[in-house]
């Protein structure tokens, strides 16, 4: 069997060498500890990591350590994680160590992956090639179940393709699931028979392990046509639960919020690569993972490395749709495009509920500064004859990165 491989960032402490400290790494994270044990008995040296070759990076170094795929319990994501990403950042002879990358070998991946990808979520929503235009409703949390599907409609009618819970939205009182998402559903409907067109819903349904496969199951009762799993907090074996149960069989979209605690310091965590490869290994559909002119800290190769390992052949796993979201607004579709190219979901929520002509119209517009990328036509001239995205482009520029 083939082993895994996990590309590590370290910075060792002072008189600490890099040697010591990525065979500290190797030993901590299979058969070793700080100090030799009479108990490790010679057979077990099979499963021992292997410290690839270090070369120096920035103020520290890199190392590939290999993981022997015995040492993996197969199909348990928790204890894989627990492997290469496990106790070895509390190391205190290390400064700073970041996990960059997993080399997953197919023996270990007894997954699925996503049932529809974007081959299939774009069968779903009727498009062969240009980015999807997706919400989130706003305000994150307050409104009622009737507003709430009253802002979808203005969206879907607008123009979008995909509308989202926002990721601390669960099932609250002043918006039970049970009420919210039948009325966010009749609206969508009511598009469909004046439109043709299919809007997705990704109906927010994160809660505990033992409750999320049954919150999933009432989802579909109720005529969701999506679902949304907040992975972080939720833990990435939610999402296999969800999409290997045959009965569900809906597309998922999947929010990384509380990810930035780990991903966003480039000196110690994890980056949102081994993420990438976690969701779309699990069975995520849609995941977001950062745009380039938005509000979110960024970095740009590093995300076109995620977007490709999303989108990139692999093992034949279907591909993941990135969703670029967060600040993200009509003045900005062009330069996502263009860096991250069309198969995306560009993702507003304040950039089309803070048009100054209101909802509707910001959803129109940035259908229109995708028809402007598409085109290759400038911003600037399409928003001539294309009053909403000219409003738009008022109200927050055009972004340049
Ligand atoms: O709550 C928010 O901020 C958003 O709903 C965006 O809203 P706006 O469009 O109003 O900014 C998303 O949760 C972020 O995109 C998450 O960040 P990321 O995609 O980086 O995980
Ligand atoms: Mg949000």
């Amino acid at each position: 069997m083939a082993d895994a491989v996990a590309t590590y960032y370290f910075r060792p402490k002072e008189g600490i060498t890099p040697e010591w400290a990525a065979k500290a790494i190797a030993e901590e994270q299979t058969t070793g500890t700080w100090t030799d044990v009479s108990t490790r008995e010679e057979y077990v040296h099979y499963l021992d990591g292997q410290v690839g070759k270090i070369t120096p990076s920035g103020d520290g170094y890199q190392v590939a350590i290999r993981y022997p795929a015995e040492i993996f319990e197969i199909g348990n994501i928790p204890q894989y994680l627990s492997v290469f990403a496990g106790n070895l950042f509390g190391l205190s002879r290390i400064a700073g160590v970041r996990l960059l990358d997993v080399e997953f070998p197919k023996e270990i991946i007894p997954f699925k992956g996503p049932k529809f990808g974007i081959e299939g979520v774009r069968k779903l929503v009727g498009t062969t090639d240009r980015p999807h235009v997706g919400t989130i409703i706003k305000p994150k949390v307050g409104l009622n179940p009737k507003d709430t599907a009253e802002v979808a409609y203005e969206a879907a009618i607008g123009g979008v393709d995909l509308i989202k819970d926002d990721e601390t939205l669960t099932d609250q009182k002043f918006c039970p699931i049970s009420e919210r998402l039948p009325a966010v559903m009749e609206k969508l409907d009511q598009v469909k028979s004046e439109t043709g067109r299919n809007v997705l819903y990704a109906v927010n349904i994160s809660t505990a392990g033992d409750k999320i496969l049954e919150r999933a199951r009432q989802a579909k009762e109720m005529g969701a046509n999506m679902l949304m799993i907040d992975v972080i907090v939720c833990g990435f074996d939610a999402v296999r639960v969800i999409a290997e149960d045959p009965s569900i069989n809906l597309p998922l979209h999947i929010h990384r919020t509380m990810h930035a605690a780990i991903t966003r310091n480039r000196e110690h965590g994890i980056a949102m690569r081994p993420f990438c490869r976690l969701v779309r290994m699990l069975g995520g559909d849609q995941l977001h993972t950062g745009t380039v002119s938005g509000k979110m800290e960024h970095d740009m190769q590093e995300l076109i490395g995620d977007n490709r390992t999303l989108t990139h052949p692999w093992h034949g796993i279907k591909s993941v749709f990135p969703v670029s979201s967060g600040g993200i607004h009509p003045g900005g579709v062009v330069e996502e495009i263009r860096v991250l190219g069309s198969d995306l979901i560009l993702q507003a929520g304040g950039g089309i509920h803070g048009h100054p002509d209101g909802t509707r119209a910001g959803a129109t517009a940035m259908r229109q500064a995708v028809d402007a990328a598409m085109e290759e036509i400038p911003l600037a001239t399409y928003a001539e004859d294309h009053n909403e995205l000219r409003r738009a482009l008022e109200k927050w520029g055009k972004v340049k990165v």
